[in-house]
């Protein structure tokens, strides 16, 4: 097994939600109201090792892009540890800090939120190698270039500005400028959601070429677990903060275990034939300000018992490398 990049042990993210105009009056009056805690991100557990694909899925709102950004440094976490090749990510000082920032890059969803409008293309792929030295001013023109070339994009673009291109061709602009720093690890938070299918299609195969071309590694985040299915060597399933499944891509979509898994499977239009076999998903997720007892899926679970309303199950392995966080396993065994 490759070494682990990333790990990821016990990790919660908490944010405070602020009273708006409204509770601070009504605290005024003497109401009983307070600020309240969203609990983003709840005792999470990953490994992320050299050269895999995982794939995050979850639906809007359950913890998805705060694991990201935790993952990518970019955010802290409220409690738990980020490891970075063995060392807490927290820790890291000076050039080691660096390296991590560099070799950890981050692609969203919306790429033309991430591209500073005023600046041409060239100096927002090469900006970054110039100033940590991957590139010297004689070689910079040719390293800008031969970015642009990776993410299929035509070097003469480098003198246009973010706004002459389309939705594809800008993800592009952002893959180019994660490239230039020579990243091992990369985590695509919706990185396809915004674009027509034709292009999804097209971005997700130029991941997969540089994922052979530069033996790079990906947390790929999305709402839809079709998106990830081609890619994924193994998939994590969340639900209001919490992981419920992990297992390898092809246990997930052949031996889904946790009723949540199997209902966001039902959702996706091309797997047909088992989709049969699960209930869609019903309702709406619940707000993770006030998230339900016991196992979170519980009010939307079609075979939630007693139990599920209040006992939080444990993430338990179920075969090798398959976990799930389900009452019902304890039940069949
Ligand atoms: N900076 C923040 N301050 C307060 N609450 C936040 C903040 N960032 C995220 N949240 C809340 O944390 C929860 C998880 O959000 P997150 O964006 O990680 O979910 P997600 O699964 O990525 O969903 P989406 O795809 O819609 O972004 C949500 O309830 C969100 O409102």
């Amino acid at each position: 097994m490759s070494t682990p990049i990333i790990e990821l042990k016990g990790v919660s993210k908490r944010f405070s939600k602020k009273l708006d105009l409204a509770g601070k009056l009504a605290q005024k009056l003497g109401a009983p109201v307070k600020d309240e805690t969203v609990h983003a991100v709840d005792q999470v557990d990953l490994t992320v090792r050299k050269g895999e694909v995982v794939g995050l899925v979850g639906e809007s709102g359950c913890g998805k892009s705060t694991l990201g950004r935790m993952v990518a440094g970019i955010m802290p976490a409220s409690d738990g540890d980020i490891l970075w090749h063995g060392k807490r990510l927290d820790s890291l000082q000076g050039a080691e800090a660096r390296q991590a920032k560099l070799q950890t890059q981050m692609i969203f969803q919306d790429p033309y939120a991430s591209l500073n409008p005023r600046m041409k293309v060239a100096d927002i792929v090469g900006e970054a190698p110039l100033v940590h030295g991957l590139t010297k001013r004689g070689e910079w023109d040719s390293y800008v270039d031969n970015q642009l070339r990776r993410a299929g994009l035509d070097p003469s673009f480098k003198r246009r500005y973010p706004h002459q291109f389309s939705g594809g061709q800008r993800q592009r602009i952002g893959i180019a400028r994660a490239l230039a720093v020579q990243p091992e690890f990369i985590v695509c938070d919706e990185a396809v959601a915004a674009l027509d299918v034709s292009i999804q299609a097209q971005i997700l195969n130029l991941f997969m070429d540089l994922r052979r071309e530069l033996d790079l590694t990906y947390l790929f985040i999305s709402h839809d677990l079709g998106v990830v299915e081609h890619l994924s060597d193994r998939v994590v399933i969340m639900y209001l903060g919490r992981v419920v499944e992990e297992a390898s891509a092809e246990e997930v979509f052949v031996r889904a275990n946790h009723p949540y898994t199997q209902a966001l499977l039902a959702e996706v239009p091309r797997i047909e034939a088992r989709k049969k076999s699960f209930a869609g998903i019903k309702g709406e997720i619940p707000s993770p300000l006030n998230p339900p007892s016991g196992c979170h899926f519980h009010p939307r679970c079609p075979h939630a018992f007693d139990r599920c309303k209040v006992e939080k199950p444990a993430l338990k392995e179920i075969a090798p490398g398959h976990k799930s966080r389900c009452h019902l396993n304890d039940r069949v065994a």
